[in-house]
């Protein structure tokens, strides 16, 4: 894989999109999520929380990982593009490129903000795994191809719920 991939894989226009999240305090933080768990279906989030409450937090094991915030620190998360580029290529990246699932927790004490950034490819991108890195053997395709913008809307018309958005577009799932 060549240096300028990944810029590449963004096709024509890559695109950013900015969503801001404001999560008041909550006296029962034990059934109120500030947002559902979900994947990003961008290529990278950048994720900028507040530096003091934390909120954010990480599926790991079956459980839930708090991410502590890094005073003036940037999250950089892995979204469900670069998972379905990888995921054809070698498996052994499958648990280093996952989009990793995330939610956000609510807070008895205070308000929490957080601003996450999402880099995209343009629309018309299609989604599929570089054709030098596949084998049939080994290497299995394991996604379907689907253009960028219908993945986006896809997701965007789901609610979020988890990993569901790349299971359901795994080659052998339903939809085939
Ligand atoms: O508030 C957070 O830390 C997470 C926000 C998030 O995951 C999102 O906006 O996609
Ligand atoms: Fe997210």
């Amino acid at each position: 894989m060549d240096k300028d991939f990944l810029k590449r894989l963004h096709g024509k226009m890559m695109k950013q999109g900015i969503r801001m999240n404001y999560y008041p305090a909550c006296s029962r933080p034990d059934l109120v999520l500030g947002i559902s768990p979900h994947s990003d279906s961008s290529s990278i989030t950048l994720l900028v929380q507040d530096d003091e409450i934390a909120g954010l937090q990480i599926r790991h094991k079956g459980g839930w990982v708090p991410v502590k915030p890094v005073p003036n620190a940037i999250v950089v998360n892995i979204g469900d593009v670069i998972e379905r580029k990888r995921y054809g290529q070698n498996l052994t990246f499958n648990g280093v490129c996952q989009s990793i699932e995330h939610r956000a927790a609510t807070n008895v004490a205070a308000a929490r903000m957080s601003i996450a950034t999402f880099v995209m490819p343009d629309d018309e991108v299609e989604l599929s795994p570089v054709e030098t890195m596949v084998d049939d053997y080994n290497r299995p395709i394991m996604y379907k191809s689907i253009k960028y913008g219908d993945y986006l809307r896809y997701t965007l018309s789901k609610k979020m719920d988890g990993k569901a958005n790349t299971e359901l577009l795994k080659v052998g799932n339903e939809s085939d």
